[in-house]
């Protein structure tokens, strides 16, 4: 892999979407999502190293995130101590993606890319982004999650404009016509900084 392009947003802004864009495009696509429901599934990495500090949080075999929501609210240590534990092995698992695929470019899609400092190992960066007012539509539509949970959610997360001011490539998804012609832009960026380096 000649380039890592960190993908990165706030929730419901489109990560996803644009994700398969760049795979359609021929790209290497890893989600962090996904790799840490690897970890906390059946016979996931994750399930033995936080079963043994947090023995309440094993259900069938697996990590239970609920399980992990209510032990983190009784424990203000609880959550620095689950990351020290997952981030580590995500790490592994992107190594182990990266040795695995020829693709010259990758496209790593991390929701707290910039949080979690995940933005240093990769050669660029490229926020999505849509108006509060599309990114919440979207949200309630999915109906998992009420405004409050939305709201909740944001809080505690870096402002999407701070994300988009520190990423190489904004990335607006506000149509799918107008995301697929940026993802094109972007790829011919890349490609014209591989030649040059
Ligand atoms: C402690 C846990 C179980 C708390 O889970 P919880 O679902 O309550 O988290 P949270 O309220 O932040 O998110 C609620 C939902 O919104 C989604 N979400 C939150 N932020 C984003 C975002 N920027 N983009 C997309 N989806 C998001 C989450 O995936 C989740 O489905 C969880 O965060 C966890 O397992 N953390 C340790 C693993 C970790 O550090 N992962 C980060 C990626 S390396
Ligand atoms: N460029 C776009 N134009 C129109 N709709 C879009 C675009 N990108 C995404 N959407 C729609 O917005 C919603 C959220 O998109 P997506 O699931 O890709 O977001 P996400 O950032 O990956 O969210 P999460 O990480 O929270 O799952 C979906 O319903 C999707 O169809």
């Amino acid at each position: 892999m000649r380039f890592k392009l960190g993908l990165t947003g706030s929730i419901g802004m489109g990560k996803s979407t644009t994700a398969q864009m760049f795979a359609d495009a021929g790209c290497a696509v890893w989600d962090a999502d996904a790799a840490v429901h690897r970890l906390y599934g059946p016979e996931g990495a994750a399930v033995a190293p936080i079963g043994k500090i947090f023995p309440q949080a094993i259900e069938n075999d697996q990590v239970s995130r609920d399980a992990l929501r209510r032990i983190i609210a009784d424990d203000a240590t609880a959550l620095k101590r689950i990351e020290e534990i997952v981030h580590p092995l995500v790490q592994e698992d992107r190594e182990a993606f990266i040795a695995a695929h020829p693709q010259a470019i990758g496209v790593f899609d991390i929701p707290l890319l910039f949080e979690t400092g995940g933005d240093a190992q990769m050669d660029a960066t490229a926020c999505v982004n849509v108006s509060r007012e599309t990114q919440e539509a979207r949200v309630l539509a999915r109906g998992t999650m009420s405004a409050d949970d939305l709201a909740r959610i944001l809080a505690r997360q870096m402002p999407n404009a701070e994300k988009c001011a520190r990423a190489t490539y904004v990335i607006e998804t506000d149509t799918l016509e107008h995301a697929r012609a940026q993802v094109q832009d972007v790829l011919k960026d890349i490609e014209q900084r591989l030649q040059h380096a």
